[in-house]
């Protein structure tokens, strides 16, 4: 598995578009909005991995549950993985739950898939396969 992204929930991506701009000292390549998730995303590469900034759509959304109860920060990591199917059954007979076993439609033309974080040290862990 290698590391594709680190999900970081933030409130404005006016904001922190802003302040990523000016830290990685690049502009974010691709802005897409997920409805199912509820998330607005901004994507930055950094080397092998990407940096992804999601802002809640609407009040339902995980994004914004997260920052009220936890404020703004890294979210999940997010592992890319060959075979989301194969994966998801490795990790279920490995013991690990998954929030939806279900690989859907995340951003970046992945496939996603979302583990809980009790069964992941209280990290939230998205699994995600390049859509053929
Ligand atoms: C599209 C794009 C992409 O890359 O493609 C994305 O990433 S979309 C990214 C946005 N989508 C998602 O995050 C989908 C997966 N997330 C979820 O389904 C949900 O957020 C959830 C099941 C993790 C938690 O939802 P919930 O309604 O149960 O919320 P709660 O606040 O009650 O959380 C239950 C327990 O999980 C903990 N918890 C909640 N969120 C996180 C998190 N991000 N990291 C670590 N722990 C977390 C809470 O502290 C709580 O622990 P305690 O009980 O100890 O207090
Ligand atoms: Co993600």
């Amino acid at each position: 598995m290698k590391l594709e992204h680190i999900g970081i929930a933030v409130k404005s991506l006016g904001v922190s578009d802003e302040l990523f701009k000016k830290l990685l000292g690049k502009e974010s390549y691709k802005k897409e909005t997920v409805e199912r998730e509820g998330v607005v995303t901004s994507f930055y590469g950094t080397g092998e991995s990407k940096i992804e900034l999601l802002e809640a759509n609407n009040q339902e959304s995980p994004i914004s549950k997260f920052i009220d109860k936890k404020g703004e920060g890294i979210h999940h990591l997010a592992f890319g993985v060959e075979n989301i199917l194969e994966e998801v059954e490795r990790l279920k007979k490995e013991g690990f739950q998954f929030i939806s076993e279900e690989p859907k439609e995340g951003a970046d033309n992945k496939l996603v898939v979302f583990l809980h974080p009790k069964s992941t040290n209280g990290v939230l862990v998205e699994l995600c396969q390049e859509k053929q």
